[in-house]
């Protein structure tokens, strides 16, 4: 089978409001990141598939022939694009020796890529023989989606490069988008990763991963927010490792306790991320105020608390929120908590930049990185080589 090369990209996100209660049908805002996962896709002669995960030091190649032994012989259609395929799941995990609950989250990546792998190429009639590396700028585990980002570079590749969604590249274009359609697929194949990463995932980090932007998303339904003022976001890891499977089931367990507690607080997240998107929507029609910054500062401390209560906060992200309000900043943890990152508003115009740079310098003595970050980068693309920067092509071609 003659497969076609290709080179994609995916961004992270923050999320600004709605981790967690998202995941039981509350709204989420979201933005994407300018931080990045690149994949390359070669085709080989070996008879082997090879990946390459560099970010989290892991190198595995299988016999394509091993690989179509997990084929079913009667043609029988394997894995659907709307729902995982359990017994596939189970099959792969035991093909990679990799036990049920465990929470080694590296074992989660393979699975989801030989899943990707085998479902899009066995609906495309043959198993070809290749070599995928992925190379990140997001830190992986740390709450800025890269799982998401991974998922959705596995599956616009995959569909690439068996031709079930066509190439948008063109002779002008180094760097292109795909089309609504082909999209969505990527969409729902990556949402399959997750669901392999994660166990129970909402959706939101590969409808950002896909569409970019800034997006409201509640229960599989994501609307693009255009009308949003220009936000200054400052992006603190704090590095304590984490894993969203483990958060969301926690969350889980504490709403099957204590339900008549644990609900409400998820019901006033959805009320803040909807008073968020109210206030933004007013911000981008007016001039902002800082009375508009009071109500977004306001709202970033009301959902660190429920955010605690719920049982996803850490200590090190209480230092973070402390450390930033002594400089006057509110901050606030962001994606699935536990330790990771956090995001703190900053005014523009009104906060002067000393301010800005003692609190990176604060934050930077607790031994965390921190940055401010670009938001609002496009969704998934495909590149020409021409178009990746040297470093990244120089880390996915040493494979
Ligand atoms: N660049 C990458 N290479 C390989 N696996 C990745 C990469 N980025 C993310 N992953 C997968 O996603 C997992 C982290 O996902 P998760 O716990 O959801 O954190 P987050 O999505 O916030 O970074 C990793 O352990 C790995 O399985
Ligand atoms: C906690 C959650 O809302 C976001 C998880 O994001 P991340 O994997 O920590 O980047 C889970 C989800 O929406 O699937
Ligand atoms: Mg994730």
């Amino acid at each position: 089978m003659q497969i076609k090369e290709c080179i994609v990209s995916a961004p992270g996100k923050a999320i600004l409001h709605g981790e967690h209660a998202v995941v039981h049908g509350k709204v989420a805002l979201a933005v994407s990141l300018n931080l990045r996962t690149y994949l390359r896709l070669q085709a080989t002669s070996t008879s082997k598939v090879c990946i390459n995960l560099p970010n989290i030091n892991t190198f595995l190649s299988w016999d394509v022939t091993a690989l179509k032994q997990l084929l079913p012989d009667s043609g029988a259609e394997l894995g659907n694009v709307n729902e995982l395929d359990a017994e596939l799941v189970r099959m792969l995990r035991n093909f990679v020796g990799v036990s049920n609950g465990t929470l080694d989250t590296r074992s989660m990546a393979i699975l989801a890529f030989l899943y990707i792998y085998l479902c899009v190429f066995a609906q495309s009639g043959e198993l070809p023989s290749l070599t995928v590396s992925v190379w990140s700028e997001l830190p992986t585990g740390a709450g800025l989606g890269s799982s998401a980002a991974y998922s959705v570079c596995l599956a616009a590749a995959m569909l690439c490069a068996s031709g079930t969604i066509p190439s948008p590249l063109s002779d002008q274009e180094n760097t292109a988008r795909w089309g609504e359609v082909e999209m969505e697929l990527i969409n729902r194949w990556a949402f399959q990763g997750e669901r392999i990463i994660h166990g129970n995932p909402s959706g939101v980090d590969n409808a950002v991963g896909t569409w970019g932007g800034i997006l409201r998303y509640r229960s599989g339904k994501t609307t693009a927010l255009s009308r949003v003022p220009m936000l200054r976001i400052l992006l603190t890891n704090t590095k304590v490792p984490r894993s969203t499977k483990v958060l969301v089931a926690g969350v889980k367990d504490k709403m099957n306790k204590f339900p008549s507690i644990i609900n409400p607080v998820l019901e006033s997240v959805d009320a803040v991320s909807c008073t968020c998107e109210q206030t933004l929507t007013e911000m981008a029609s007016d001039t902002p105020t800082p009375e508009h910054y009071n109500v977004l500062e306001e709202l970033i401390d009301i959902n660190q608390h429920h955010l605690n209560v719920i049982g996803v906060g850490h200590p090190s992200l209480d230092t973070l929120c402390r450390v930033t309000l002594a400089r006057g900043l509110h901050s606030k943890l962001t994606g699935a908590g536990g330790g990771g990152c956090g995001i703190t508003l900053l005014r523009p115009g009104t906060v002067a930049c000393s301010v800005v740079q003692n609190t990176i310098q604060d934050l930077r003595d607790c031994g965390y990185d921190c940055w401010e970050t670009r938001i609002g980068a496009a969704g998934v693309q495909q590149h020409s080589p021409l178009a990746v920067k040297e470093e990244v092509l120089e880390v996915l071609a040493r494979y």
